[in-house]
């Protein structure tokens, strides 16, 4: 994973090798880990997908055109799931705002419970003694990447067998995933600790990981905490209400425009450019937000690389600005006249807080934040308010919304 080249071109590439799979092939092998450098029946797209790179509903057009589309059901719904996942946070960001306050919240104990920090270290550093979470741990902060599978894995290991605080490994899997995304990682955890579908934990099983890491795995029954029940008691009062999608304020044309580029979405020539009088254009480095602890190197040289991508596809000269004090977007946008920054829809997560912090001094300046939406986002994220079967009994409607069907 780490070679991988962070350009829409080399998205493109892969996209392009793994289209013939898309297929039977991947319904029948993707729950299989075979281990790093072996990721052959699963996509490895999703660090192009989630700062879309590559969009899904090219990847999705791909397989529906090498396919057709009953035989690439199960890959369809998985990209699907990314959408769900972001569409469900955004409707209900109390979830967001929620692990984020326990997260600094866990780091607090862990600097005061010496033990706890002592395991939690050992956790994240592959030394447990118990071989399979030890060789995920390491090829996570190695390679930036894990199977699925072996993500449903390492978590259940994490919470329930190690008994360790669920918001800490969602933060070292959101420190190191190339692929590292607020919704999918954040609902990943809680789906595990059955805080997502309620009262349903997901439990790693002995035997299911000797068969779907085709043996190269084989860990004692006894070694794996039975799992009876999730952490649902942690949360009494249940899921928070869902609310209307945050409304977006649209780029203006002709008006004065400083230009945002983000790792939220690298393809900004998708848009209109050439409707804005464009004053000023910034990349912005934000990776260094996932988390208060220090962001791997991997993903912020991912960062780095698909931005000057994204600028030189654009054909726009850019600064590079750093996501540190907001006040310092608001100075830059003022500096050259601009009364409205424009950038791709940014969903919630560190940079939409960031943001956020951000939005009154822009309104003091006169300076409205605008946003692109994606059609992709619009045709699923209304039917992400409950469980993923909502949105799967949409597909074919999303499909047709899309022209894809
Ligand atoms: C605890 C946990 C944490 C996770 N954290 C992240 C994360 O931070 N970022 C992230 O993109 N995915 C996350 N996932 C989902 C999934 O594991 C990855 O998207 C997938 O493994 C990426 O590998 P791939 O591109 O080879 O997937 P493929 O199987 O080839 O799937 C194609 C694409 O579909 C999407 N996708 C597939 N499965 C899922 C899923 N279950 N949920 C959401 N999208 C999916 C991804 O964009 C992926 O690139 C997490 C899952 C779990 C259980």
């Amino acid at each position: 994973m780490t070679d991988l080249n962070p350009t829409r071109a080399a998205g493109e590439e892969l996209l392009a090798a793994f289209a013939p799979k898309m297929g039977r092939h991947y319904a029948n092998g993707r729950n299989t880990d075979h281990g790093p450098g072996e990721h052959n029946a699963v996509s490895m797209l999703s660090p192009y997908i989630r700062r879309r790179l590559v969009l899904e509903s090219d990847v999705v057009a791909a397989a529906l055109a090498a396919h057709g589309p009953e035989d690439t059901e199960k890959f369809v719904q998985e990209v699907i799931w990314r959408g769900y996942f972001k569409g469900w946070l955004e409707r209900r960001p109390q979830v967001w705002a929620s692990y984020r306050n326990g997260l600094d919240a866990d780091l607090a104990i862990l600097e005061r419970n010496r033990r706890l920090r002592r395991d939690v270290d050992r956790a994240m550093a592959g030394q447990t003694g118990l071989a399979c979470f030890d060789a995920w741990a390491t090829e996570l902060v190695e390679t930036g990447y894990l199977h699925n599978h072996a993500r449903m894995w390492f978590a259940s290991i994490w919470i329930f067998t190690l008994g360790l605080p669920w918001r800490l490994g969602a933060d070292f899997f959101f420190r190191h995933l190339l692929d590292g995304d607020a919704a999918s990682n954040t609902l990943g955890w809680r789906w595990v600790a059955g805080l997502h579908t309620r009262g349903k934990p997901y439990a790693a099983d002995a035997q299911n990981i000797a068969t779907f890491t085709a043996g190269r795995f084989t860990p004692r029954r006894s070694e794996l905490a039975e799992v009876t029940q999730g952490l649902e008691a942690t949360e009494p009062d249940g899921l928070p209400p869902v609310l209307p999608l945050r409304p977006v304020t649209l780029p203006q044309p002709g008006r004065s425009t400083a230009l945002l580029i983000t790792d939220e979405d690298c393809r900004v020539e998708d848009f209109d450019l050439a409707a804005l009088d464009i004053r000023a254009a910034a990349k912005l480095m934000a990776g260094h937000l996932r988390s208060p602890l220090p962001v791997s190197e991997l993903v912020l040289r991912f960062e780095d690389g698909a931005l000057a991508d994204a600028t030189a596809r654009a054909g726009i000269s850019t600064v590079e600005m750093q996501a540190n004090d907001p006040v310092g977007l608001v100075r830059w946008a003022a500096g050259a006249g601009a009364t409205q920054i424009v950038t791709p829809y940014v969903t919630r997560g560190p940079l939409r807080d960031w943001l956020d912090e951000a939005t009154p001094a822009l309104a003091k300046e006169g300076i409205t934040l605008c946003e692109w939406q994606r059609d992709w986002d619009t045709a699923i994220w209304p039917h992400a308010t409950a469980g993923f079967f909502k949105v799967k009994r949409n597909i074919p409607r999303i499909l047709e919304q899309m022209s894809l069907a």
